[in-house]
């Protein structure tokens, strides 16, 4: 199948595995990564070397307040709760606006 990319998108190389196997469908950015729009079809590397490890279907772009994170959105990240929130704040710091991703691998 051939289709057009929109954009590319990084992950930090440790979330490559469950990526890949669909254990992790959501992403929490923040507003410098906002601009992505549900139908986009995103290159996606790893943050650390650029690498090209898969491309992904948009499906859902969200704003969401950090207080509003709930069990629902760790299952789809793969961690806890109180993982995804130490995840974030430890990239972002505190932070109380987020963009949800939502996605499907379309290649691999
Ligand atoms: C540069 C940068 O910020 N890269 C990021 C940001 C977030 N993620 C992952 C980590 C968590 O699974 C969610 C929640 O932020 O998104 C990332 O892989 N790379």
């Amino acid at each position: 199948m051939t289709y057009t990319i929109d954009g590319e998108i990084t992950f930090f190389e440790r979330f490559e595995a469950d990526i890949l196997s669909g254990a992790k469908n959501i992403t929490l950015r923040d507003q410098s990564e906002s601009h992505f729009k549900v139908g986009q079809r995103l290159h996606v590397a790893t943050f650390e070397d650029n690498r090209w490890f898969c491309d992904i279907l948009v499906e859902r772009v969200e704003k969401l307040a950090f207080n509003h994170l709930n069990d629902v959105h760790a299952q789809q990240e793969n961690m806890t709760l109180a993982e995804l929130k130490k995840v974030i704040i430890d990239i972002y710091g505190s932070i109380d606006t987020l963009y949800l991703i939502g996605f499907s691998v379309i290649k691999a």
